[in-house]
């Protein structure tokens, strides 16, 4: 090996072994406690400045200044972390979108509070621990490594770690104490952290700021070792480490020098990028795409306060106005988030990306320098810098569309870093360039008048994004993404709509943030301001506009006046605390108002009481359609105190299977119930709906319909009848099913009609493959083998959403309802994302299912379940389906909802939709079902009339 070979070679050994720390440490984590620790490269650099100042500063010899920072201060770091920050997280159910907002408000808290303390300057003076022996410090990081695979392998505590990664609860369960493995692993986590910081502060520059985006940059060596291997991570980062060093002896020529030079300098960008986009997401808990918050109460009066503060900056002069010009443009950036995480529920962590392309290309095309296109003047330029950057925002969409939580979080994160890195600190792309204020507005006054225009027309198109038909199906989304594919938003489409909608957004931020301060300064637009914005934006509530421009003034305010920083402490503060009141910030503060308050506490009902106590007057004192009729009441309550037990679903093929217990007789043929009635139910449900006897099977479609077809919900029923053609029209047919999970067959050649008309039931016993079925039908599970037909198209391919749009609607074991929206929202929903845009349909919906009294108003967050399956039925309507498939439509509902949910169905069929139940209630099935299907070990063994498949006596 050549000298200069050996000499690179050993220092991509040093930084790989950095790197290498970094991945331990991070692992090791997340292992514990689940936490992706965004914090990681911020307690590093509290470190490093630790022990700067101990032996800089104070005079303290190395190796106890080192042994305090590192043994004393890292370790307690973590264990305050854990038992102040993210014990209290767990303890409210460790959602993953908390605790990365609460790890990402560790971040900027240390930030913020080391700038305060250090100041912002790069210190030069940070003291050598371990000389720059490359071979030392890859023995410190190999013998780390093997020593935490060695303690996780074989000591009793490595036993309790790794049931705890495996399934916390059951590891509770178990007698191991979780709060005890989490706190050893944060406190080694800060340890390594703290590793890294104090090794690597003589070589690069200690700031607050650029240590700690240089240490979660290496994140990718964590993230392309699944977040569990650690010799992958020692590997990788020591590979990328040597690479890095080696690639600096090329000296590439021609158009693509620059930026190849980007990539051999930013290896470990590279990286990330390549583990957080192309690499599936990281971890199984990462996959939840619950809310980073609910929506927030704007406080009475706070409107025409905003305005006046915000047109208040008119009145002032000199640096007070110079400063005020960031504030609407911060607000406008902010306002994207707001659009993108708080209404979409995405996690969006690199949104200043956006922000700094809006002012680079702002610039470079107001100076003519942007291939292909002539000058323009500023604000033509601003224009079509929107413009350009907006479609860039599916960089960021396009990750979000199969990544949640954290997984979606680095992705975001790694193009905010790659932008920043490839395009904001080349000089390729932006030496020499300046920006100008348009011609008109040059001076602070007349400029920020002009961006106060900009920034209401911001507002509006916040304010169109965020209601209406796009803003519900946002919140549908960000409530429940199943939900909202099942009701038929587009979820793919809706979250690239987000995105780049978000990016046109911050674009202009950026655009106006550049025109102000006359520069296009990268600095503004580092990665570490997209944390530190997320993080505002969310604490001050995402989902709410006056917070986005109530964020842009305090991180504008507060750094104006004061050191760098108080802004960012304050955010982080907040961010650190806001999982701790998932309510909101302003509910949180009214509620503690409150509790000084006591003799006004009745006002301030939690909304699940407060619901009750609604729905009492929504029925008026009369049962909706799905709560139980007078008399089943009584017998419910004073009786047996709740519904009989369901019947055990038979295993085996008729004649053998029926349970022994009484059940309701599948009654004689009853006269049909026509449509009229279901649309008389509008008013008077719960007298009016069909109550007797089940009805005779209705005829398969197009073969005659009864009469009183032609009233309806009868709209619908009009339509649907237009709609529904031949004999198979409106039909749903499985054809030889097949899935296997790894080796298991779940289903083993299944075929089934569900026509319109009737109701079809499956039942079987536990782990029969009835759910799977159910996926393969509403396309939410694609099978390995047989199709999906619907009114005699192929259907296999679809997606969810597109089923719901041909007509297929489901309702879901596990309630689906977004919980913020209301009552009336959930079904305008389905309505406006189903098979036919109705506008009557969701009321119509409504009124079937007894939701169109006060109740409609209240949100959905906190009502009893019969209420919310009502909810879900109506949303399902409400997109005019031809097939509605049940996944256990009676779970959790008392007797008297089962049997107006069976006068429902029934209606429903009789109107000539084409039901699926699946479900283990025997009784509902017998007593609703014309045809039975009977499942066992994924395939099915018996079908028939329900009487006969269900009733040994019967001799089926
Ligand atoms: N994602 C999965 N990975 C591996 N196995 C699975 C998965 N989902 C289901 N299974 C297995 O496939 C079989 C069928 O499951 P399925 O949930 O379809 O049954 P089911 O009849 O709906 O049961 P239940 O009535 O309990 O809901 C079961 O043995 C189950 O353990």
């Amino acid at each position: 090996m050549s000298s200069l070979t050996y000499d690179l070679t050993l220092a991509g050994l040093s930084i790989g072994s950095a790197a290498a720390l970094t991945g331990i440490g991070l692992i090791v984590t997340h292992r514990a406690t689940g936490v992706l620790n965004f914090a990681h490269g911020a307690i590093a650099m509290v470190c490093a400045y630790l022990l700067r100042q101990f032996t800089v500063e104070w005079g303290w010899p190395l190796a106890l200044g080192a042994s305090v920072t590192l043994l004393l201060v890292a370790p307690a770091i973590g264990l305050v972390l854990e038992r102040f920050v993210f014990r209290p997280l767990s303890l409210l159910g460790g959602d993953p979108a908390r605790t990365l907002v609460a790890s990402i408000g560790v971040f900027v808290l240390l930030v913020g509070g080391a700038a305060l303390v250090w100041g912002t300057g790069a210190r030069t003076d940070a003291p050598t621990l371990v000389p720059a022996d490359p071979w030392r410090q890859l023995a410190v990081a190999v013998a780390l490594a093997a020593g935490v695979g060695a303690v996780t392998r074989r000591t009793r505590f490595g036993t309790e770690l790794r049931a705890v990664v495996d399934d916390r609860p059951l590891a509770v369960l178990g007698g191991v104490d979780a709060d005890r493995v989490a706190a050893a692993g944060w406190a080694f986590g800060s340890f390594t952290a703290g590793l890294t910081g104090v090794l690597l502060a003589p070589y690069v520059r200690l700031d607050p700021y650029g240590l700690p985006l240089l240490v979660i940059e290496v994140m990718a060596v964590a993230v392309a070792a699944r977040m569990r291997s650690l010799p992958v991570a020692v590997v990788v980062a020591l590979g990328i480490g040597v690479a890095q060093s080696q690639l600096t002896r090329l000296h590439p020529s021609g158009w693509a020098e620059p930026l190849l030079l980007a990539v051999g300098a930013n290896l470990f960008v590279v990286a990330l990028l390549v583990a957080a986009l192309v690499l599936p997401g990281i971890g199984t808990r990462d996959a939840l795409p619950r809310p980073v918050t609910v929506r927030a109460a704007t406080p009475p009066g706070a409107w025409p306060v905003a305005v006046v503060l915000f047109l208040l900056p008119l009145g002032f002069a000199g640096s007070d106005l110079h400063t005020s010009v960031q504030v609407p443009a911060l607000g406008v950036v902010l306002l994207s988030l707001v659009v993108v995480t708080g209404r979409g529920g995405q996690i969006s962590l690199g949104q200043a990306a956006y922000a700094g392309l809006g002012a680079l290309f702002t610039a470079l095309l107001a100076a003519g320098r942007f291939p292909g296109l002539p000058r323009l003047p500023e604000l033509a330029a601003l224009a079509v810098a929107v413009l350009l950057v907006a479609p860039l925002g599916v960089l960021t969409g396009w990750p979000a569309i199969g990544r949640h939580g954290l997984a979606l979080a680095v992705a975001t994160f790694a193009v905010g870093v790659g932008v920043s890195r490839f395009v904001f600190e080349q000089p390729y792309a932006v030496a020499g360039l300046s920006l100008d204020r348009p011609a008109g507005f040059g001076g602070d006054r007349a400029y920020y008048v002009l961006e106060l225009v900009l920034l209401a027309a911001a507002l509006l198109a916040a304010h169109t994004l965020r209601r209406g038909r796009p803003g519900r199906a946002l919140a549908a989304l960000r409530d429940h993404e199943a939900g909202a594919s099942a009701a038929g938003v587009r979820v793919p489409a809706l979250k690239l709509t987000a995105f780049v909608a978000g990016a046109a957004l911050a674009a202009l931020g950026g655009g106006m943030l550049g025109m102000g301060l006359r520069a296009f300064d990268a600095t503004e637009y580092d990665p570490v301001r997209s944390l530190l914005w997320f993080a505002a934006v969310v604490v001050l509530g995402a989902d709410s506009v006056l917070g986005a421009l109530v964020a842009a003034a305090l991180l504008v305010g507060l750094d104006a006046g004061a050191r760098g920083g108080v802004a960012a402490a304050l955010i982080g503060l907040l961010a650190v605390l806001v999982g701790r009141f998932p309510e909101g910030p302003y509910e949180a503060l009214r509620a503690a108002v409150s509790r000084l308050r006591p003799e006004r506490r009745a006002t301030l009902t939690p909304v699940g009481l407060g619901a009750r106590r609604h729905l009492r007057t929504a029925t008026g004192g009369r049962p909706g359609p799905l709560a139980p009729p007078p008399a089943v009441e009584a017998v419910a309550t004073t009786g047996t105190g709740g519904r009989p037990r369901p019947h055990p679903v038979p295993a085996a093929p008729p004649g053998t299977g029926r349970g022994s217990g009484p059940h309701p007789r599948p009654t004689p043929a009853a006269p049909r119930t026509g449509p009229d009635t279901v649309r008389e139910t509008g008013s008077h449900p719960a007298r009016s709906l069909p109550t007797g006897p089940r009805p005779e099977p209705a005829p398969p479609a197009g073969a005659g319909r009864p009469p009183g077809t032609g009233g309806g919900p009868s709209r619908r029923g009009k339509a649907g009848a237009a709609l529904r053609g031949g004999a198979d029209a409106g039909t749903l047919v499985a054809r030889g099913l097949r899935v296997a999970y790894g080796g298991f067959t779940a289903l083993d050649g299944v075929t089934l009609d569900v026509p319109p008309g009737r109701v079809t039931a499956v039942v079987g016993p536990n782990g029969a493959g009835k759910s799977t079925l159910f996926h393969c039908l509403a396309g939410t599970l694609r099978p390995s083998g047989g199709r999906v037909l619907f009114a005699g198209r192929d259907v296999t391919r679809l997606a969810a959403h597109a089923r719901t749009r041909l007509g297929i609607a489901r309702t879901f074991q596990q309630l689906a309802v977004f919980p913020s929206l209301t009552v009336a929202e959930n079904v305008r929903v389905g309505a406006e994302q189903g098979r036919i845009a109705d506008p009557g349909a969701a009321e119509r919906a409504l009124r079937l299912l007894g939701l169109d009294g006060p109740v409609r108003s209240l949100p959905a967050a906190g009502l009893p379940t019969g209420t919310l399956r009502r909810v879900e039925l109506a949303r399902a309507l409400a997109g005019s389906p031809r097939v509605l498939l049940l996944d256990e439509p009676a779970a959790g509902l008392d007797t008297g909802e089962v049997s107006a949910l069976a006068r429902v169905l029934r209606a429903l069929a009789a109107d000539g939709t084409a039901l699926l139940v699946v479900e283990h209630d025997l009784d509902l099935v017998a007593d609703l079902a014309h045809t039975v299907h009977v499942m066992t070990a994924g395939r099915i063994v018996a079908s028939g009339p329900a009487d006969r498949v269900l009733d040994p006596g019967s001799g089926g």
